[in-house]
């Protein structure tokens, strides 16, 4: 049953969770950049060049913070592969934010932290790394400058400078880039990570998305109904701080899950505690176009019934096909149900008003009223409907069509509500349906609730809607 939607949703969740897993990834990354400690080796190789930027620093004042005086700072540690200006710059603002400054010196890999502290300042702590280059910033003689160089060049062959030469800042600006392109700052990254939390981006979900709606709209699932179940998808999973709980696929299932109950499930109600609670006869008919499998489905809701406790009488109101009455009769014998029919061409609402007197004489529980299969756009078929209403006044109207007509039976259902008020829908030869769009649609586009799906030809073969468990089966969760 709706293996093909099934596949088309598992799609979607494999993209959707892979974005939303490399932004997790991302955030822990920046995490652990901002985090890190630099390794022993980078601290050792830098200690001179600590020192003379700390010694430099007690001798001159150390409120001059300008980027100009750190460009020129820099420039004259002068190593090849130095970070750019701009990212070094030791604002008070880098200063105080731990995790910016940790960004521009990027001590997370050997590479780069020894890069960076070796020029000037030792990355113990990155507020260390702001600070000290700040001094080093202020530190503009000749004196320190040299000191700076002499450290640099006493150390040619550690692996720090070995490296830095081969990959220059490059990652460094890679990932400002990055996090300037994405719009999804380093600082919000960071402190989402801090929080165990995982943000993801809209433009991460757009193609995800698009692919997602696509394959609705290929099973046929209503344009408007898709148009929702994105909609909620949006919200749930875009731009929020959510937990990062268990894993990213959880995420991704959570708000799958969510949007596409809160389609299905809509006005669903207890059938069963209501046929319990309901004075008796409970009046039900049946409407729908020819052949979808009306007449099975009454047997199969009376067969349901009597194993419930609850007996009931069978109305053949379609008077209008020749033949009916002997299928209907056919089904009733094998149920050992009670069948009320008049001759073809007789009034319907006369037979089910019939069925209704014989109920209440013989305490039988449920009427189940059978009409003539009709098309929606024929008027006196539709007006027999009308007629049945008022005469017969139902307690329940129940539109039957075959959840494979997709699209169609989701057109017909909104139009037979709106000429006989339905209360509720049962979707047929399910077991056949691959593509699931009318069992998806149906609730949402009449606000009247999927009651029953047909499984299979035999009596046994009808299933309690069940939204919760169509959608755990859906995404495989159960
Ligand atoms: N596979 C499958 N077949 C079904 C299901 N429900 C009904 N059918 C078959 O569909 C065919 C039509 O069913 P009917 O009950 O005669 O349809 P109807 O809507 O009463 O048709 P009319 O009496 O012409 O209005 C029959 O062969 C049924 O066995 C179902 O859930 N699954």
């Amino acid at each position: 049953m709706f293996d093909g939607l099934k596949e088309k949703l598992g799609r979607f969740r494999k993209d959707a969770e892979e974005v939303a897993e490399e932004n997790a990834e991302a955030v822990e990354a920046d995490e652990e950049t901002a985090e890190a400690e630099p390794s022993e080796e980078a601290e050792t190789e830098t200690q001179a060049a600590d020192a003379a930027a700390r010694e430099a620093s007690e001798t001159t004042a150390t409120t001059s913070t300008s980027t100009s005086a750190a460009a020129e700072a820099d420039a004259s540690a002068d190593t090849s592969a130095e970070p750019s200006a701009d990212e070094r710059a030791p604002s008070s603002d880098a200063a105080d934010a731990g995790g910016e400054a940790a960004s521009g010196t990027e001590p997370d890999t050997e590479a780069s932290a020894a890069s960076a502290s070796a020029t000037e300042a030792a990355p113990e702590t990155t507020a260390s790394v702001a600070a000290a280059d700040e001094d080093a910033t202020a530190a503009v003689s000749e004196e320190s400058e040299r000191e700076s160089e002499s450290v640099a060049e006493t150390e040619p062959n550690n692996e720090a400078e070995a490296a830095s030469e081969t990959e220059p800042d490059s990652e460094g600006k890679s990932e400002s880039e990055e996090s300037s392109s994405s719009g999804f700052g380093f600082a919000k990254k960071a402190k989402s990570a801090v929080r165990g939390r995982v943000v993801i981006e809209e433009e991460d979900l757009e193609d995800p998305l698009w692919e997602l709606e696509m394959a609705l709209l290929e099973s046929d699932v209503e344009m408007s109904v898709a148009e929702a179940i994105l909609d909620q998808i949006r919200t749930e999973l875009v731009g929020q701080e959510r937990k990062f709980t268990e894993s990213t696929g959880d995420l991704v299932d959570e708000a799958l899950r969510d949007a596409l109950l809160s389609v299905i499930g809509v006005g669903q109600f207890d059938f069963d505690e209501r046929v319990a609670e309901a004075d008796k006869p409970l009046v039900i008919v049946f409407t729908g176009i020819n052949g979808v499998g009306k007449t099975t489905s009454i047997a199969k809701l009376s067969n349901y019934l009597d194993e419930r406790g609850f007996s009931s009488v069978i109305a053949n109101g379609d008077t209008y096909r020749a033949g009916a009455n002997e299928q209907v009769r056919e089904h009733a014998e094998n149920l050992d149900t009670k069948l009320i029919a008049h001759e073809q061409g007789g009034d319907p609402a006369a037979v089910i008003y019939d069925a209704v007197e014989y109920a209440e004489a013989n305490d039988v529980d449920v009427v189940l009223g059978d009409t003539a299969g009709r098309l929606h756009t024929s008027d006196d078929l539709m007006e027999q409907l009308a007629k049945i209403d008022r005469v017969v006044d139902p307690d329940m109207t129940l539109f039957v069509d075959e959840a494979v007509a997709g699209q169609d039976a989701v057109n017909r259902a909104r139009e037979f509500d709106d000429a006989a008020e339905i209360d509720g829908a049962i979707l047929t030869k399910a077991d056949a349906d691959s593509q699931g769009g009318a069992a998806i649609s149906v609730a949402y586009v009449t606000g009247k609730p999927i009651l029953f799906l047909g499984t299979g030809q035999g009596y046994d073969d009808l299933q309690r809607f069940d939204p919760e468990g169509l959608v755990d089966d859906l995404l495989g969760l159960e």
